[in-house]
């Protein structure tokens, strides 16, 4: 019944998991529904075995929040197929946004086990966001900390998004080239992603045009005839033998008409083609043409390209980028960490487990980035206290929140909070970067980091440390909880 409304309605309100409004609906009806709660993101391991993740999705966030109502069509439906009482509706009728969220800026390094996001206010509306934050925040993390690993892999070559066609439908090919971008492709060939963010447009052409000619010659002729800037794919039949030699007649027959720009390989063993093109293309005098290459491409065999010599110089990247193949999900959780009490005090909460990396670390919190102001590197993420300043210490005891026998004392260091304001009680502060200022944000961001940390295979763990304070408290709310339990008055 509410199928036609997909077309015209772009509200994620309803882009929930039914447990969030199971929630809400006892929070509402035991009167707690508006006690302050401060819930956190944060993801427990490093995606693909890298050293790191790129931080996106912020932008896709703030236009979630900014639209964040109850439409009448949504109330129907809960009061219809959920069956909620007026009371319910009436409350949800009236909804009106009034979190604050404070968050990692899109571009920045992030890593496992620190606040990425930081959402506050009333404790049903906290809820009603988790599932629409956490499926925004895992995807483009995921996608943009891919696409820092391909531009790692590419060693300044250029790297074109080719993914839409085989992503995970509309909204992910979108986003994902949209995080591609920011993790360093240079342009997509996605048009509305051109037109809706500003990203660079590119393209060559398919096996289609050369089928529907019915031979390269006519095709690439008549392509040459109707565009100035050319690349020829040159696989259809065979690329020494019929591809190449016929790119290289209609370069020769247009001259200047055209802009020769290269070839483009699709198959085939492409350290072995590409070898043969490039000689193929200098000994024709095409120095400058370049060649192309995709087909199911990732970093990985670039890499291996790479190493057996191959004269690639631009990569087209689709399947394995935009369907993040081979680790799909980044598995960020978001979690309750203070609660405000019938006395209007907050209160620290924790969600303990067996597995160690699956406590949760109590309390609204900050990360800082320690950077010495000798290396101009970073030393390693400091996470205290919302309110605490590192600023004012002349050293900063800096140690691994598991094995704390790993430790250091940094001294002349630059201290900067990561998780900025975003909004205020529901009112937006934050002015969104250009889309070219976080992609060159994030480049800097690399930059600040040691090679160790960036290596694509077995990097180096960065340290993210608790602060002394944060730390101890964790531990005594875990013997606090562990001691009730023993008494048996955990539930009192
Ligand atoms: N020299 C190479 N070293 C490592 N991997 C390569 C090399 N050449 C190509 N590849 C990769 O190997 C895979 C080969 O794919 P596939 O088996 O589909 O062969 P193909 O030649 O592309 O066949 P098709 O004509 O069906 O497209 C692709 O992922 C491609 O990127
Ligand atoms: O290999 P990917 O990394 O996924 O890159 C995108 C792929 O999409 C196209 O192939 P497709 O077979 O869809 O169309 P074509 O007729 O142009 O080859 C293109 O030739 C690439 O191979
Ligand atoms: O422009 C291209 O060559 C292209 C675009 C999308 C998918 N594959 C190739």
């Amino acid at each position: 019944m509410f199928y036609q409304e997909l077309g015209q309605d772009d509200s994620l309100t309803l882009h929930t998991d039914l447990y969030e409004l199971n929630m809400i609906y006892t929070y509402f009806k035991k009167g707690i529904a508006q006690r302050k709660a401060v819930f956190e993101v944060y993801y427990r391991q490093e995606p693909f075995g890298n050293g790191y993740c790129v931080f996106a999705g912020l932008e896709h966030v703030i236009l979630y929040l900014q639209n964040l109502k109850f439409k009448a069509s949504d109330l129907q439906y809960l009061k219809e197929e959920v069956g909620y009482d007026d009371d319910f509706i009436d409350y949800l009728r009236h909804f009106e946004m009034k979190l604050t969220l404070r968050s990692m800026r899109e571009g920045e390094i992030v890593f496992a086990n620190e606040p990425l996001m930081q959402i506050e206010g009333p404790l049903a509306q906290c809820q009603l966001v988790e599932t629409a934050i956490l499926n925004i925040i895992n995807y483009q993390t995921l996608l943009a900390t891919k696409a820092a690993r391909v531009k790692l892999a590419v060693q300044g070559d250029g790297v074109m998004e080719f993914g839409t066609r085989r992503a995970q439908e509309t909204d992910a090919a979108l986003w994902g080239t949209r995080a591609a971008y920011i993790g360093g492709f240079d342009s997509t060939s996605n048009v509305r992603a051109g037109k809706l963010f500003g990203i660079p447009i590119s393209g060559t052409h398919a096996h289609s045009l050369v089928e529907a000619f019915g031979n390269e010659y006519e095709a690439f002729k008549a392509y040459a005839e109707t565009h100035t800037d050319c690349v020829f794919l040159v696989d259809t039949y065979d690329t020494v033998r019929s591809g190449v030699p016929t790119a290289i007649r209609v370069a020769d027959e247009m001259g200047s008409k055209i802009n020769f720009q290269g070839v483009r390989i699709d198959s085939g063993d492409m350290a072995y083609i590409s070898k043969q093109v490039r000689r193929e293309l200098d000994n024709a005098g095409y120095k400058d043409a370049k060649i192309y290459a995709s087909n199911d491409l990732d970093e990985n065999t670039i890499t291996s390209l790479k190493m057996q010599g191959a004269k690639i110089d631009v990569w087209g990247i689709g399947t394995k980028y935009i369907t993040a193949y081979d680790q799909p999900a980044l598995g960020a959780v978001y979690k309750l960490v203070s609660i405000e009490d019938e006395n209007q005090q907050m209160r620290d909460t924790i969600k303990i487990s067996s597995n160690a990396i699956k406590v949760s670390t109590p309390g609204k919190k900050q990360v800082w980035r320690i950077s010495a102001n000798t290396q101009k590197k970073n030393e390693g993420d400091w996470v205290c206290r919302a309110g605490v300043d590192p600023r004012q210490f002349d050293s900063l005891f800096m140690f691994h929140p598991e094995y704390t026998y790993i430790n250091k004392v940094v001294t002349d260091y630059t201290a900067e909070p990561l998780l900025k304001e975003i909004y205020i009680d529901g009112k937006l502060i934050y002015q969104q970067p250009q889309l070219n200022e976080i992609k060159a944000f994030c480049a800097a961001n690399l930059d600040g980091l040691w090679d160790e940390y960036k290596r694509s295979l077995n990097p180096q763990e960065y340290p993210v440390d608790l602060s002394q304070e944060l730390y101890d408290s964790k531990m005594n709310l875990i013997q606090d909880i562990r001691h009730q339990i023993a008494k048996g008055d955990a539930n009192k």
